[in-house]
């Protein structure tokens, strides 16, 4: 689990300059930076030695910086520089190592890889030559550690570009990158470790999602103090029924299924025919899960908007409703195809697509997947990391979207719901097993 701000190199720049004015372009922050990651290596060399590989900018000036402490430590430790120092920074942390730069095309294999070849400067894929060069020796190694970032992620955007080994852990320096939350890229970083250079806590619009602080229950609350929750019942009553249940579990304290409600057994949930639907009573409704696209599923969710309380949209109704029709206080909960299909191919890193889908329809975007981003049409945006691949299992959308429902119903902004939605679904799915069903997870929401 990771908490806190997120960077892009850009910002991450200013960052720098504003925290450290005046310090010789960056030099004792890349001292504290190369010395701390030496620290760190130190304790996991167990007698091994140490290959540092260093590139032209600062990332290889870490690198040096770190080479030069881990020597004085008294480790064995040997640098090999991919290509020569081209930032004035490296070119200083060069001359601190005075030792032999082997070539690495020669450089025999070390128990301890260490990647110092590109960090948050990366800006283009990798050549064949550098994949070649970086791949024989970390996956010769025992252990591979990376400086800041994997070489071969893109930082901003989370692409894959060229990356030629898996880390087993990446020591981050000040503040976390897009690269570090954002998948392919954030699968190739193993155990994320900070490191504090003393810049202080960084501000900015993207974050990792954190635990959503509890909502109390006034002693003398009752059932419609608690949130109602209205799921529209579709032909596919699976879904919906996941969804009412997932509301319940989520603290909602009056579910209400309405449409075509057959299907259901006797229970808890309140079942009704879309005539039936008592417009005053609603908090928040989910729209969406097995809804179906026929004109009937149409009617009812217009129906349910009509009422004008805050929505969940999920599924089905994805496919038919447009952007310029979406209702302010909503939260949208597409996976990648559905979002697809409403907003069309936008360019750029999942996070700015989710923004961009935000703004666009005016309301809150949760893009679905391994790494959930949330955005507000304001620009707020969040990374959900606390997840489980063990989530993708067919109904796992309709309990987030039964779920956000109860957020919303219990009084969260659109925003907050989904963020603590997304937080409740995850943390369900790490605490399930493997084979976990969808139905398991309403029991393991807390
Ligand atoms: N004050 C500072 O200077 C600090 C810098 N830090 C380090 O500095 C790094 C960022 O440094 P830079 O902005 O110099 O960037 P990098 O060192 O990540 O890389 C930039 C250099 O690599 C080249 N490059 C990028 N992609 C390439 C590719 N695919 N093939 C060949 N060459 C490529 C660029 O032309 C440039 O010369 C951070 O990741 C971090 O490790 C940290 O030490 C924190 C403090
Ligand atoms: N590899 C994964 N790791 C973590 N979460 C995942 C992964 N794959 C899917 N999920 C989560 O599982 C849920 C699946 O939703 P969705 O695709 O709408 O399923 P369904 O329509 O079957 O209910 C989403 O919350 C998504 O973020």
């Amino acid at each position: 689990m990771t908490a806190g701000a997120i960077l892009t190199a850009s910002e991450m720049k200013g960052f720098e300059q504003d925290g450290a004015p005046g310090d010789e372009g960056g030099w004792s922050l890349m001292c504290r930076a190369g010395q701390a990651a030496a620290d760190r290596i130190a304790i996991r060399a167990a007698g091994r030695e140490i290959l540092i590989l260093c590139g032209p900018g600062n990332n290889g000036g870490d690198g040096y910086v770190a080479a030069a402490r881990l020597r004085d430590l008294g480790l064995r430790v040997r640098v090999a520089a991919l290509i020569e120092p081209e930032s004035e920074l490296c070119r200083r942390a060069r001359d601190l190592w005075v030792s032999e730069v082997e070539s690495p095309e020669v450089g025999a294999r070390a128990g301890i890889f260490v990647d110092a070849v590109f960090g948050s400067g990366q800006d283009r894929p990798l050549s064949d030559k550098i994949v070649a060069a970086i791949g024989r020796l970390a996956n010769a190694a025992e252990l591979r550690i990376a400086l800041d970032l994997v070489s071969g992620s893109g930082c901003d955007d989370g692409a894959d570009l060229g990356a030629p080994y898996h880390a087993e852990e990446t020591l981050v320096f000040a503040a976390w990158k897009p690269a570090h939350a954002l998948y392919p890229a954030a699968g190739f970083m193993g155990h994320l470790d900070m490191i504090d250079i003393g810049l202080g806590e960084p501000k900015a619009e993207l974050r990792f999602n954190s635990p959503p602080e509890a909502i109390p229950s006034p002693a003398t609350s009752h059932k419609f103090d608690r949130g109602t929750v209205l799921v529209a019942a579709g032909h596919m009553p699976g879904a919906a029924w996941l969804a009412a249940r997932a509301a319940q579990r989520g603290g909602a304290g009056y579910v209400t299924l309405a449409g075509y409600t057959d299907a259901f057994p006797p229970s808890s949930v309140v079942q009704m025919a879309a005539g039936e639907i008592d417009a005053d009573r609603q908090d928040a409704a989910v729209i969406g899960p097995g809804l179906g696209r026929g004109e009937e599923s149409r009617a009812l969710a217009q129906r349910i908007i009509d009422i004008g309380c805050p929505l969940v949209l999920d599924g089905d109704i994805l496919s038919w409703m447009k952007p310029d029709d979406v209702p302010p206080a909503s939260v949208l909960t597409p996976h990648e195809g559905e979002f697809r299909r409403m907003f069309g191919n936008l360019p750029g890193s999942k996070v700015e697509r989710a923004r961009t889908a935000a703004s666009r329809c005016g309301a809150v975007v949760c893009l679905k997947g391994r790494d959930t981003v949330i955005a507000s049409p304001e620009g707020a945006a969040v990374v959900n990391d606390h997840a489980h691949p063990r989530l993708g299992t067919a109904g796992s959308g309709d309990v987030l979207a039964g779920l956000v429902g109860a957020e919303l119903a219990r009084g969260r902004a659109p925003f907050e719901a989904a963020c603590a939605g997304v937080w409740r679904h995850g943390d369900a799915g790490c605490r399930g097993r493997d084979g976990l069903i969808a139905e398991d997870l309403l029991d393991l929401i807390r």
